[in-house]
């Protein structure tokens, strides 16, 4: 059996080697499930051929960034250590995924979790319905409305050139309050999180959160009409969803009006924009700016200490 030597603080510990860990550890380099699990059954027996029975962390992931490029793609050797690099950083990450209303902010943060392995994510809608109970309707009606319909509530004249842009705006000007007291949140705790949804909008998040190293803002749009539409049908398919295809189709064209604010602040703000047309191309796009932002520069030609693949 191959004994991993680890530390917390100054108390040392020690625990037999996992495939299953080493899989889920691979999954960063968006090698799928069974090809990682096949991986790290190499890796252990790498291990065992070189007669390795106890190996500290470090140099295990430095044995497993050397055998990912000699045996696999240096370029996954490159990510894997650049990940790792992320993770023993001190400072939380916070990712920050917006886009409007179907283009599938919801499931990709998920998706982005699953491959980060991070475990807390929270979507906007939820901030929203907390802050539905305390703020009342009087006091302020668009936070009782969507994102797209906002508009229906403002009380006061409409100033700008487009009522929805301008109702959406109030909108997301109330509910940012409460994003930005989960950012904070998680940045004085030290926890990473994923916070997703149609609020997420690049110019409205305090500057001197936004400004931060570890905090990252992704726009996801759907740029073509018909694919975007047909978003709605592929969620109100799912048996769980009870929200009423017809309230989204029937918004349709209000719903692209806020994504092209949306695109409008993004492109000011030199904020990414991601077109969600595909899940694999989306979450790697994620992956990687995250990783090339915190990861560090590494060269995996690095000498590891006695087990070196090279
Ligand atoms: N890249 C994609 N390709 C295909 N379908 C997607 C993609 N991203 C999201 N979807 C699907 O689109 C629907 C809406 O996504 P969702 O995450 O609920 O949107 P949002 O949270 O932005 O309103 C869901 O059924 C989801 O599975
Ligand atoms: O306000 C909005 O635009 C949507 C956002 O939700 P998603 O469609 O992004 O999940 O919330 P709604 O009030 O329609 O449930």
């Amino acid at each position: 059996m191959i004994m991993i030597k680890g530390a917390v603080g100054k108390k040392e510990y020690k625990e037999p080697f996992s495939k299953g860990i080493m899989a889920r550890s691979l999954h960063i380099t968006d090698l799928g499930h069974d090809e990682a699990y096949e991986i790290a059954s190499c890796i252990e027996n790498k291990l065992l051929e070189e007669n390795i029975s106890e190996i500290s962390i470090e140099d295990l992931a430095i044995f497993v960034t050397n055998y990912l490029k000699n045996y696999v793609d240096p370029v996954l050797a490159e990510k894997y250590i650049k990940w790792r690099n992320v993770r023993k950083s001190k400072e939380p990450l916070i990712i920050l995924i917006g886009g409007a209303s179907g283009v599938g902010t919801s499931s990709m943060a998920f998706e982005l979790a699953s491959r980060l392995g991070l475990k807390n994510l929270i979507s906007t809608d939820m901030i929203r319905e907390v802050m539905r109970k305390i703020v009342s309707k009087e006091l302020s009606p668009v936070i009782h409305k969507s994102s797209f319909n906002a508009y229906e509530s403002i009380r006061t004249p409409l100033l700008g050139p487009d009522p929805v842009v301008e109702g959406f705006i109030s909108h997301v000007d109330v509910v940012n309050v409460g994003v930005e007291a989960v950012i904070e949140r998680a940045l004085k705790e030290g926890i990473s999180i994923i916070i997703e949804g149609v609020h997420i909008v690049p110019g409205f998040i305090k500057e001197d959160l936004i400004r931060k190293s570890n905090v990252i803002l992704f726009t996801l749009i759907v740029r073509d009409e018909d694919t975007h539409k047909s978003r709605f049908y592929s969620r109100c398919r799912q048996p769980w969803v009870k929200r009423s295809l017809d309230n989204y189709l029937s918004n349709f064209h209000l719903i692209r009006k806020t994504q092209s604010f949306m695109i409008d602040q993004a492109i000011k703000h030199n904020s990414k924009i991601i077109d969600n047309v595909d899940v694999k191309y989306t979450i790697d796009i994620m992956v990687n700016d995250i990783i090339e932002k915190y990861g560090g520069s590494y060269d995996v030609r690095q000498e590891s200490k006695g087990n070196n693949d090279n």
